[in-house]
């Protein structure tokens, strides 16, 4: 695949389930007057169901190869603004398509500002159904090391929507300025 220039190169937000990559995305998009793809959102199109009844009709195999499919696809277009699924980084095939052709935010929030936001995320998130506070600590921990492979990480505790897509496009402003000036 190859490279596009760096202020072309899509951007994608990776990051536990619930940290907030398709809203800030979404915000990131506006302020940078790209088109935003959020890849559960296709996923749920190409189905015509929510993720959880993906999961349950058809299991989570059948959803991690649709989750690949699109992102493979979504990975060779330019000038996106690009939000994965939590889950979509536990395949080394994803890591490998989106380190090398998009510029790659983590989004982190401690284990302890993610508790609070637990209520918002139950209903919809399947992996989340069913588990033990323990067992989604457990989760949270095991899906750390996923999220490594990245080009940014920020600390999103105490901070808001709107400033975390601030810092995100005054960030990938200065970048394109000291990699690619205009002038
Ligand atoms: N920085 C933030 N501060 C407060 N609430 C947030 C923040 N980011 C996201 N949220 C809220 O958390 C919930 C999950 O956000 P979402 O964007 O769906 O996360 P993700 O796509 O990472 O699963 C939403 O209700 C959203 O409004
Ligand atoms: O972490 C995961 O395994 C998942 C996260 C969800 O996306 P968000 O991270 O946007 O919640 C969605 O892809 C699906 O429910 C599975
Ligand atoms: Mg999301």
């Amino acid at each position: 695949m190859g490279k596009f220039p760096l202020r072309e190169q899509s951007i994608v937000l990776i990051g536990f389930m619930g940290v907030g990559k398709t809203t800030i995305g979404k915000t990131v998009a506006k302020k940078l007057f790209r088109d935003f793809i959020d890849i559960d959102e296709k996923i749920e199109k190409r189905f015509e169901m929510p993720a959880k009844d993906i999961f349950r009709l058809y299991g989570e195999e059948t959803f991690r190869k649709a989750e690949k499919d699109i992102i493979s696809e979504i990975c060779q277009q330019r000038l996106k603004v690009v939000s994965l699924g939590g889950g979509a980084f536990l395949q080394k095939e994803i890591q490998d398509i989106c380190l090398n052709s998009s510029i790659i935010f983590y989004l982190d929030l401690s284990w302890e500002r993610w508790k609070d936001r637990i209520e918002l995320l139950m209903e919809s998130r399947p992996v989340l159904q069913g588990k033990t506070m323990k067992e989604m600590k457990q989760l949270y921990e095991d899906r750390r090391p996923i999220y490594e492979q990245h080009h940014s990480r920020i600390d999103t505790d105490y901070h808001e929507i709107e400033e975390v897509a601030d810092y995100i496009v005054e960030s990938l402003k200065l970048a394109w300025d000291i990699y690619e000036p205009t002038s």
